[in-house]
C-alpha cells in the first residue's frame, strides 16, 4: 500500500482562511497588516515568488508594497530603503527576497531589518530567541514544516527525527523547532559518513540537502514520516524535491510531494508572521 500524501496546498488554504478572519478583526481595530517585499534584480524564480507574495497580500486583505530594484542597486541604496521601511508605520513586515546579487552582502542587509519587522525570521536576534526558546518571528519554511506535520495529526513528541541538511535557513532552524516539540533530533549533512544507518532509525525524516532525488527508499524505515524541503529545477525545467518520491512512497508513512508540499507553506507562514508582527507592533496580544 502506498503512503498517504501530506497536501501542503490544502493545509496552506486552511491556515489562510484563519488569517483572513483575523485580518478582518484587526481591521476592525484600525490596523491593516502591511508587508513590504524587496526584490533586487531579475532572477526569474524570485520574480514568481515575489508576485505570489503580492497576490497573497491582496487575497488576505493585507496592505502591500513591492520594491523592484535593478540588479545594479548598491548595498547603500538598499540599506537606505530598509531604513525607510523600518520607520514606516503602515509596514509591519519587511522581506528582502533571496538570493541577492553577489555584490550585496546578504548578512548586512538582514541585520539592518528591524527585529520586530523581520518576518523572514532571519535576523540574528530572532535566530537567538529561537535557539533559547523565547518568542520570536520564526523562519517561514521551517515553521511550515512543523505546521504540516502537526496538522497531518502526527505526534512529534518523543519521536526520533533526522534532519538532512544544516543550512541556516532550513536545516538548523527546523532541528531547533523539532526539539522544541520534544523530538530527539539527529542532524546529518553532506559529510555524514553513516547517513543511511541514522535515517533508517528515524520516525520523521526532514530532507533539505539541495540535491534532486537524493533520498530513496533505502534510507527510510517502513512507516516513517518524510518531509521534503528540496526544490531543484531540473534541466528539463521540471521541479524535483530532494526525495525520490515514487521510490520512498512505497515504504514510508505520510510524505510531502514537490511541488505541493512544503513550498506553498512558505508564503502562508510569511503572511502569518506579518499578522503577528502587526499585532505586536500595535500592542495587541497574539
Ligand atoms: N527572503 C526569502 N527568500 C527566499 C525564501 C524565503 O523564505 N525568504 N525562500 C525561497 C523562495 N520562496 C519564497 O521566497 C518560495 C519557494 C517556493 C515556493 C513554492 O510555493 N513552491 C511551489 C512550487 C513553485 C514552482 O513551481 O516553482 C511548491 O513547492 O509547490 C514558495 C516560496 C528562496 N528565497
Amino acid at each position: 500500500m502506498t503512503a498517504p500524501i501530506i497536501n501542503g496546498k490544502q493545509v496552506s488554504e486552511e491556515i489562510r482562511s484563519q488569517i483572513r478572519i483575523e485580518v478582518e478583526e484587526l481591521k476592525g481595530k484600525g490596523v491593516q497588516p502591511g508587508l513590504a517585499v524587496v526584490l533586487v534584480g531579475e532572477d526569474p524564480a524570485s520574480q514568481v515568488y515575489v508576485r505570489n507574495k503580492e497576490k497573497a497580500c491582496v487575497d488576505l486583505g493585507f496592505y502591500s508594497e513591492v520594491h523592484r530594484l535593478p540588479a545594479s542597486t548598491t548595498q547603500e541604496e538598499l540599506l537606505v530603503l530598509i531604513d525607510k521601511l523600518n520607520g514606516q508605520a503602515s509596514i509591519h513586515g519587511i522581506l528582502v527576497q533571496l538570493p541577492l546579487p553577489s555584490h550585496i552582502h546578504e548578512k548586512s542587509v538582514i541585520d539592518a531589518i528591524s527585529v520586530e519587522k523581520d518576518v523572514d525570521g532571519f535576523h540574528p536576534v530572532n535566530v537567538g530567541n529561537l535557539v533559547i526558546g523565547d518568542d520570536s518571528l520564526l523562519p517561514c519554511t521551517p515553521a511550515g514544516v512543523i505546521e504540516l506535520i502537526k496538522r497531518a495529526g502526527i505526534e512529534i513528541s518523543g519521536k526520533h527525527a533526522v534532519v538532512i541538511g544544516r543550512s541556516n535557513i532550513v536545516g538548523k532552524p527546523v532541528s531547533l523547532l523539532l526539539q522544541r516539540e520534544n523530538a530527539t533530533v539527529t542532524m546529518c549533512h553532506s559529510r555524514t559518513a553513516n547517513m543511511k544507518e541514522l535515517t533508517k532509525q528515524a520516525d520523521i525524516v526532514v530532507v533539505a540537502i539541495g540535491r534532486a532525488n537524493f533520498v530513496d527508499a533505502s534510507y527510510i524505515k517502513p512507516g516513517a514520516v518524510v518531509i521534503d524541503v528540496g526544490m531543484n529545477r531540473l534541466e528539463n525545467g521540471k521541479l524535483a524535491g530532494d526525495v525520490d518520491f515514487a521510490s520512498v512512497q512505497e515504504v514510508s508513512g505520510p510524505i510531502t510531494p514537490v511541488p505541493g508540499g512544503v513550498g506553498p507553506m512558505t508564503i502562508t507562514m510569511l503572511m502569518k508572521n506579518t499578522l503577528i508582527a502587526a499585532k505586536r507592533l500595535n500592542g495587541l496580544t497574539v
